[in-house]
This record gives C-alpha cells, structure tokens and sequence, in this order.
C-alpha cells in the first residue's frame, strides 16, 4: 500500500518547510501558525518567535509535526504564549513484527496500513489460525478500519515503509519535545495487549533505542547548541521514575533492598499542580549520560515476569517524567522570563486475557488488576471523548471517573487537562479480539480534547527585587532557626551533663542509704534480742512478783560482812549502789541514751520490788502496785519499741524497695 502517494507526500511536506523557511528568514510574512492547513507538516503551536534550529537527525521519514528548522534556536521566549493551545489527544498506531512463537504457529498478517490516508485495516483471520478461535465464536466478524494521526507499519524490515524507531521518535517525539521547549506539559503513553510492543516503542533496546532514550538525547543535544549560542537562558533538568504497581506507586530511582518490605508513595492532589506523587524523588540532571543512568536503574527495578504471552511482560504501569525549567534574563530590562515543561513518558501495562497469559496466583492478580485501571482508563476516555452536556447552564462533561484508579488520578492532567497527549496503540499482527479492543480504545481517545496552555511566568525587576527580598528574609528566619536550635543542642548537652551529675550524686546517696538501712537491720535485730530478753525478764519479775519466794535468812558473820570487798558473788543484790555501775547506766544522748535510761528506770523499780522495803514484813498492795507500775512502765518501752520499728520499716521500704529506687538509678536521657 506504501509507494508512489507517499513520495509526493513527503515532497509537499518538504516544499512547504522551504517556503516557510524562505518567508522567515526575508521577515516578509508574520507567520500566524493557526493559519496554516492541517495536512501542513507545522505544529499548530509554533513559537511566535520563530527562530531556527539545525534538524536534530537524518530522519527516514520527516516528522508530520513540527519542521525542526522551524525550532527556537537563539533560546529567545516568545513574548505572547499563554494562549490556550486546545487539541485533540494525538493517536498514531504501530504494529510490530511476527513473534517467534507466531511464526512457529503459521499466523497469518491481518493487519494493513495505508501511508497516504494514514488508515489502519484489521482483517478477517482464516479458520486455521487457532489464537482467533475466540473471534470466530462473535456473532459478526469483519473488516474494520480505523484512520489515525498515524500509522506506523514495523511489521516487516524488509518494506521500503517499515518505521524504525528513529521514523516514530521524528513524527512524534520531535515534535512534543518543541511543545515541551515552548512551555507545554506534554504526555505520549503507549497502549496496547500484553506483548504488543510497548515498552519496545517506549525504552527500546540498547541497540534499538526507543522514545524515550531518544527524547532524553534530544533535549540535552539541544539545551547544548543553545546554551553556546544563548548563555541569557539557563535550563534546569530534573528527572523521576515510578510505576503503578497492583494499585500501589513506587519509586523507581530508589535502589530496592529485598530484604525490606517495598516502600509504596501517597498521591495528593494541589489545586495548581492537580494530583501528585508525594516524597517522590527528583533527581537534577545536567547531561544525556546522567539521565541514561537514571533511567536504565529505574527501568531495572520495574516490576517484570514471564508470562506464556510475553518473555519478560511489564508487570505495571511505569511513569518516566522530565521537568524542563528554561530561565531567560534579558540584559536590557533586566527582567527574567522562566518557562516550566513537564514531559511524561508512560508505558503502560499489557492488557491480558488470563486464558492466553495462562497466569495464575501472583500474575494472575497482577493481570487483574492492570486490567481494572486500564478499563478505568477506558472508562476515562469515554467520558472525556463524550459529547459535553448542559447542566445548569455551563456546558460539562460526564462526571469523569479519575479517582477510581492510581493510573488515572496521576494521569488526570495529561488525559484531560493542562497538556498535549499523544497515545501510541501497539498492535499484535494476528490477534483480531484484542486488536480490534485497542483501535476502538484509540479510536475513541482521538476525541478527547486537552487544554494545553504555556508555563511561564515573566518576572519585572521590581517583582525580582521583592522576590530576593522576600527569599532573603527566608533565610535570615532559617538562620535564626538554625543558630536557635544549636544554641537549644548545648542547652540539652549542659542539662544531659547535670543531669548525669545528678543521677551520679543520687546513685551515691543510695548506697549510702543501703548501708545506713544494713546498719538500721543490724540495730533492730540487736533491739529484738533486747526485747525478748526484757521480755523474759519482765515475765519472770511479774511471776516472782505473783508467787513471791519466801525470804531465806543467810547468816552473815558480822565480821565477814564488814570485811566484804563490795564483790556481788556471795550475795543477790543487783545494782547495789556501786558509783561506777552507776556511772556506767547513767542516761546518754539519743536513743540508745533513752534505751538505756528506760532500762535502768526497770531496774530500779525492780530493785524497789524486791528490796526497798527495809523491814522484813510483806506487803502485798505494795508489790502489786509496784507491779502494775512496772507493767505500765513495760507497755510503754514496747509501744516506743514498735514505733522504732516501725519507722525503721519505713525507712527500708524508702530505700530498699526496689520499683521505688530503680527510676533514680535509670539513665534514659543519653
Ligand atoms: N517494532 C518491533 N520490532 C521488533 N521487535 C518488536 C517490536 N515490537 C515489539 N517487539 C518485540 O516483541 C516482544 C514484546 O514486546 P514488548 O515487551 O515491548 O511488549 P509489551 O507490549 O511491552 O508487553 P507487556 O505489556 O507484556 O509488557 C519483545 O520481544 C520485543 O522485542
């Protein structure tokens, strides 16, 4: 079907770029870019100031977009850009060549591409082919053709029309990058069946560099040339990577550890920059070799299986996205210009079929669920291609459901919003059911309309100054801070060292209380023993008190007694006036001093008991009085002797229990 029409199509293209290139360069004709017939080979977003750049590459086929000479080449910002540029989502389609398992099972071709018309036909499979036993089951099956903004025939290498990857980068690539250079967010996802060549169109191989490597060496060959011939404009690249994984978001520039749980995103929603992933990381990138490197470590930790349809299928949907940040400093105003593109690069998972995938358990569910966000997808498309309806008086869409996937919240602006999308429908040869499902996906993603409008913001000097000012004040509040919070750390460091000096001075005072409490223990066993043998004394004192033993008379020779040297052993009577034993009971400070007093109080009433009456007549009011004294006299030495011990306790308890004491001795503040 290639042939001749393509030939003269190709030549218009080429006489038109040389018209427009001659216009330009005499400034005869303002080129108004909305005036340009749509068949033309121009962007209908051209930059009002249309400067030239050198095309990027020998293109095979020239790019249906925008003509590369008529790219911005001195860097200069268009003064005017913040019109809406609406358009329709661009679809083009690509069908890749036969598998080895395809050609194993004598598949037939049912798929033919007019270059001319840019149609796109799925024909009828013959009954021998069992992988469309499916299709024969539909009650009608026939010839459908689709037209598209292109058609992409990589089917067979040998046709003189077979598109490269180099042929897909110049019609589409190219020109989004131009988009992307004169402030626009742009989106190009590639869409299709499990094993339909995705993420071959997308990332390529090393050999077969797809669109992406391709628009990553664009931009940087690009910001290159300029920044030698216009060093007034500065570029800044950032760069991040993650995929939609079983409904969760995951970084794919952070090195995954396996022997770690995956670490998944949150999206949030702002009001100006719509859904985003939150914390994901977004490296600066300055060159080609540096972006190459990010890209291919995230595009290793993509999740990938064998499946029966595919060696190594993408087992998500993986999100590669660009910011482009291009500052102008005009030196005559001294007023800056900065123009913000984002540019997203999605390959989207396999839609499968889990009888043909064969897939169970883990894949299985993976297939599920790639399936349900690209249904969401697809639910997504159909509300925003719908007709508009009237409600309340403003013309809107069907409530469209975004949310009701991660895909198409993240995806929300691209599909229906601030951006100029473009979708890649990759196609099987031989599969007529599912190829016929994605070119009426595509079919319909034709009609969705964008509202792509330019990203920049011109900065006077004045706005500049106030800016500075305001930044600067910023950082004399984080300076405060900063020298706030290290004068706060020194704090802490002097109260950690006070406190460590007084936990120490209270670890010292517990051993001290320890062994005052083991020299406390000591006192009341000996004070036990003091009262048990007071105890008994008193017991036996009462009991001689009540059964008195009659006096015995001891004859003393008079002589004898006069010559007595005061020695206790050859009589019973105790305490018996002798000055030094007296001396030595004599009361003393404190409670010992009290003890033994209460002591020597027994003794004399004992004593009294026994011998004050001089005459030998007994008395017995007399005794039991004197007993009950001493009884009193007792009850009352055992009461102070409770209170001691009691007290005692207390002490220990204080000190020794161990709940108690343990949080002095703790040191939880290092
Ligand atoms: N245009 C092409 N030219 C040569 N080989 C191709 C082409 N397109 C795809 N292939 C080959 O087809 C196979 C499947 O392609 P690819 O992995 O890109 O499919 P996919 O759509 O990304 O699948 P999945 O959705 O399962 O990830 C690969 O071996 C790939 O190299």
């Amino acid at each position: 079907m290639y042939g001749i029409p393509c030939l003269y199509q190709q030549r218009f293209r080429d006489i038109l770029d040389d018209i427009c290139e001659t216009l330009l360069s005499t400034g005869m004709v303002p080129l108004d870019p909305r005036r340009l017939p749509a068949s033309a080979s121009l962007s209908t977003t051209l930059p009002l100031s249309l400067d030239m750049k050198p095309p990027t590459s020998a293109a095979a086929l020239r790019s249906s977009a925008s003509t590369p000479s008529l790219r911005s080449r001195d860097g200069t910002l268009p003064p005017t850009m913040r019109m809406d540029a609406g358009g329709n989502v661009r679809v083009v389609v690509r069908v890749r060549a036969f598998l080895p398992r395809e050609l194993y099972r004598g598949a037939d071709c049912l798929i033919s591409m007019d270059p001319i018309t840019q149609m796109t036909t799925l024909h009828v499979p013959n009954d021998s082919d069992p992988a469309n036993a499916r299709a024969k089951s539909r009650k009608v099956i026939e010839e459908k053709s689709f037209t598209f903004d292109n058609s992409f025939w990589s089917h067979d290498m040998e046709d003189r029309h077979y598109a490269h990857q180099e042929d897909v980068y110049n019609s589409l690539g190219e020109e989004f990058l131009d988009h992307n250079f004169e402030g626009y967010h742009t989106c190009i996802f590639a869409y299709g069946q499990t094993g339909s060549g995705k993420s071959y169109t997308m990332m390529g191989t090393p050999d077969h560099p797809g669109l992406i490597p391709r628009t990553c060496e664009d931009l940087f060959q690009r910001i290159e040339q300029a920044q030698n011939e216009t060093p007034n404009i500065s570029y800044h690249v950032r760069a991040s990577y993650f995929e939609v994984y079983n409904e969760h978001v995951r970084d794919l520039l952070v090195p995954v550890n396996p022997s770690q749980a995956p670490y998944y995103l949150k999206i949030r929603e702002s009001p100006s920059e719509g859904p985003y992933v939150k914390d994901l990381t977004e490296v600066p990138v300055r060159n080609y070799g540096e972006i190459l490197r990010y890209m291919k470590s995230g595009d290793a930790s993509r999740t990938t299986a064998s499946t029966k349809m595919n060696d190594t299928s993408s087992r998500s949907h993986a999100v590669f996205t660009i910011m482009l940040k291009q500052i102008h400093h005009d030196m005559e105003t001294d007023e800056t210009t900065e123009r913000s593109s984002r540019i997203r690069l999605v390959d989207l998972a396999g839609s499968e079929r889990a009888k043909s995938t064969e897939a169970t358990g883990a894949r299985l569910r993976e297939g599920s669920n790639i399936n349900k966000s690209l249904t969401t997808l697809g639910r997504v498309i159909a509300a925003l291609a719908g007709p508009t309806q009237q409600r309340g008086g403003k013309r809107s869409k069907d409530i469209v459901p975004y949310r009701d996937s991660i895909l198409t919240w993240l995806l929300k602006d691209s599909l229906g919003g601030n951006s100029k999308t473009a979708m890649i429908a990759c196609i099987a040869p031989s599969d007529y059911e599912e190829t016929l499902s994605t070119l009426r996906y595509a079919d319909q993603a034709k009609r969705i309309r964008t509202r792509a409008v330019v990203n920049q913001d011109h900065v006077s000097t004045a706005e500049r100054d106030a800016q500075i000012a305001t930044m600067a004040e910023e950082i004399r509040v984080l300076q405060l801070s900063v020298s706030d919070s290290r004068r706060r750390e020194k704090d802490v460091r002097e109260s950690e060292e006070k406190l460590e000096e007084y936990q120490n001075h209270v670890i010292a005072m517990q051993r001290l209380m320890e062994e005052r409490s083991l020299v406390a223990e000591g006192k009341i066993r000996s004070l036990q023993t003091e009262n048990e043998a007071l105890r008994l004394h008193l017991k036996l004192a009462l009991d001689s008190l009540k059964n008195p033993i009659p006096e015995v008379a001891v004859q003393k020779p008079r002589a004898a007694v006069v010559e007595d040297d005061g020695d206790d052993d050859d009589g019973v009577v105790v305490g018996g006036g002798d000055p030094e034993a007296d001396k030595e009971n004599a009361p003393v400070d404190g409670d010992a001093g009290g003890r033994k007093s209460k002591r020597q109080s027994l003794a004399s009433l004992m004593d009294e008991a026994y011998y004050d009456d001089e005459d030998d007549g007994y008395s017995s009011e007399v005794y039991e009085e004197k007993a009950s004294d001493m009884q009193d006299y007792m009850h009352e030495l055992l009461s102070d002797l409770s209170m001691f011990r009691r007290k005692i306790g207390d002490d220990k308890d204080r000190f020794l229990d161990e709940t108690r004491r343990q949080p002095l001795g703790e040191r939880t503040n290092r």
